[in-house]
């Protein structure tokens, strides 16, 4: 049985557990900090028992699930038998090179080591490590458990066999895979960031409301959601640091909108924290 290890209990770490577990793969879930780690086991919990009742999956593959998922604030003990890892930590390239450094040491020789960054350079991460051909970024969407698309991007020295073992696990995680070769912020992230900023720029214009900004984007341009909605979903501090690397990276068109720092700066993170360009009961 595949053993996978997900490196960060957050909004996307949970999730990617959650979907990999369901599927039948061996998960071991790690974060550094214990309270993060009992949330996301509550998350998952509760999300399994929702989708029950819902009938979108049955008591047994709840149970299997269950079964096939532990928690660990020990990372040694969560990698030192994986295949492959995916790491979910913070947006910070500097945090994500010593993660990655770290499981070149703790890892057997085959795993395959993954990130799931937004928008960062694989190539720059497999550097660090001494099997670069074995680093690959894995993209998951939010709620991973909805989201159809993993984005595989290939780093510069990435091997193919690496790339077709990230594709063929996506696959069987249920997931639509698109390959990509490496450039900033891929192809959804580098767009999505975009129109994000935009609809931030014209709600600090003043052009309209949060809520009128939103129902144009769904209504007019038939998008599911709005772009500010999304943005509180993905979470305001990690979709500012998405910008900042887009703007060091692809330029001046990707300044991040003064209104979103502001938002960050007051711990308005969005869903997360119960308040962003919206507000939630959590
Ligand atoms: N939020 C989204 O919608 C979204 C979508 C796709 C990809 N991503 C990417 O996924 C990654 C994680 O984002 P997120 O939104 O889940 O962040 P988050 O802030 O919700 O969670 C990050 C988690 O990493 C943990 N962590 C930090 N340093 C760690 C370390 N050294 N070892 C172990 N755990 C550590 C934190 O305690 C926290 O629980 C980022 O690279 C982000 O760009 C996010």
């Amino acid at each position: 049985m595949t053993k996978i290890a997900v490196i960060g209990s957050g909004t996307m770490g949970r999730g990617i557990a959650y979907i990999a577990a369901l599927n039948g793969f061996t998960v071991a879930l790690h974060d550094i900090n214990k309270e993060s780690l009992k949330n996301a086991e509550k998350y998952i919990y509760d999300e399994w028992a929702k989708s029950e009742q819902r009938g979108f999956i049955t008591k047994d593959d709840m149970e299997k699930g269950e079964s096939n998922l532990n928690f660990s604030s020990n990372m040694k003990e969560c990698v030192e038998d994986a295949d492959l890892v995916i790491e979910a930590v913070l947006e910070i390239m500097d945090v994500k090179i010593k993660v990655f450094k770290e499981l070149d040491q703790l890892c057997p020789p085959h795993t395959i080591l993954a990130t799931n960054t937004s928008t960062m350079s694989p190539t720059e991460i497999g550097a660090q490590t001494s099997r670069s051909d074995k680093v690959i970024a894995m993209h998951f969407f939010n709620p991973v458990h909805k989201m159809k698309l993993i984005e595989v991007i290939k780093g510069l020295d990435t091997s193919e066999e690496t790339v077709e073992y990230a594709k063929d696990i996506g696959k069987q995680m249920k997931k639509e895979i698109v390959e990509v070769n490496e450039f900033p912020g891929f192809i959804t992230s580098r767009m999505n960031c975009l129109i994000g900023n935009e609809a931030m720029n014209m709600l600090m214009e003043g052009v309209a409301s949060a809520e009128d900004i939103d129902k144009s984007i769904k209504l007019g341009l038939n998008h599911p959601m709005g772009p500010l909605e999304l943005a509180d979903i993905v979470g305001l501090d990690t979709r500012l640091r998405n910008m900042e690397y887009l703007h060091q990276t692809l330029g001046e068109k990707y300044r991040p909108c003064p209104l979103l720092t502001k938002y960050v700066k007051a711990g308005k993170l969005g869903v997360k924290t119960g308040s962003g360009f919206f507000y939630y009961k959590n």
